[in-house]
């Protein structure tokens, strides 16, 4: 007897080809559902905002170059991130894959849209209010992406990480200054690329103060996207 588990169940159906790409304001909670999407569907995370974080932790040219635009809670420019993004793309060996936090301006959506076509786009609308209480209380543990927060999913031991036992850290980008910044620069350089997606008929947004209440939804839109597709 053939023993699959779940997620092995959902790569069968992977083997086709299935894109999306999260959105959602800083905090929105597009790391925290993206992990359960990796958990529940075995599809490879990509996420821009990692990749830049490991960019600079490496000390790295571009890392070094893009440290104070991230810490000033501004977009890194489109170039830049658009190369980065589409190269590590090209480097992963599924053709089936999940963006998070790319693409970010209008700009950057035009550039994938020129490499490959998304089938779906799962936008997190979030309250500002909302995202601001947790994002001062956002740990991270850097070389994974994982994300804790004091109050919603703490780490077994403070300040560890659950897996590794490593240090968690803060980012330097998530003081209540930075995080006023880069919500202005979603509204001004993000929010436009939501009516670009809508326009093509893949935009999914899922509204609610609490990731727990959302996730259950997603889950279900892609059990049937992807079931569909096959
Ligand atoms: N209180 C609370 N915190 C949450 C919820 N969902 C996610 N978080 C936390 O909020 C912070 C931001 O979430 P994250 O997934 O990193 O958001 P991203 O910036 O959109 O990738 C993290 O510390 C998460 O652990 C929730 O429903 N309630
Ligand atoms: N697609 C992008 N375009 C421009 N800058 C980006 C992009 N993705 C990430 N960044 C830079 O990295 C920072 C952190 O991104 P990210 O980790 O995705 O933040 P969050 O999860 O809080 O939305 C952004 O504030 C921005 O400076």
């Amino acid at each position: 007897m053939v023993v699959t588990t779940l997620t092995q169940h959902w790569k069968m159906l992977l083997q086709r080809i299935f894109r999306a790409v999260i959105m959602g304001p800083p905090g929105s909670g597009k790391g925290t559902v993206s992990g359960r999407i990796v958990k529940s569907f075995g599809l490879m995370h990509l996420s821009s905002g990692d990749l830049l974080r490991a960019n600079i932790k490496a000390k790295t040219e571009l890392g070094l170059l893009m440290k104070s635009c991230i810490d000033q809670g501004q977009l890194v420019p489109d170039d830049v991130i658009s190369r980065l993004i589409l190269t590590e793309m090209r480097n992963i060996d599924q053709s089936s894959w999940l963006l998070d936090g790319f693409p970010r301006t209008v700009s950057q959506a035009e550039s994938l849209d020129n490499v490959c076509s998304v089938n779906t786009v799962i936008n997190l609308d979030v309250p500002y209010q909302t995202i601001k209480q947790r994002l001062t209380s956002r740990w991270l543990h850097l070389p994974s992406g994982r994300v804790y927060n004091i109050d919603f999913n703490p780490p077994k031991i403070a300040g560890l990480d659950d897996v590794t036992g490593e240090p968690l850290i803060q980012r330097d980008d998530d003081t209540p200054e930075t995080v006023t910044r880069r919500l202005k620069a979603y509204e001004n350089q993000t929010r436009p690329v939501l009516e670009y997606y809508r326009s093509k008929g893949v935009l999914e947004t899922f509204s609610g103060t609490e990731t727990n209440k959302i996730w259950p939804h997603i889950q279900a839109l892609l059990s049937k996207k992807l079931s569909l597709q096959n």
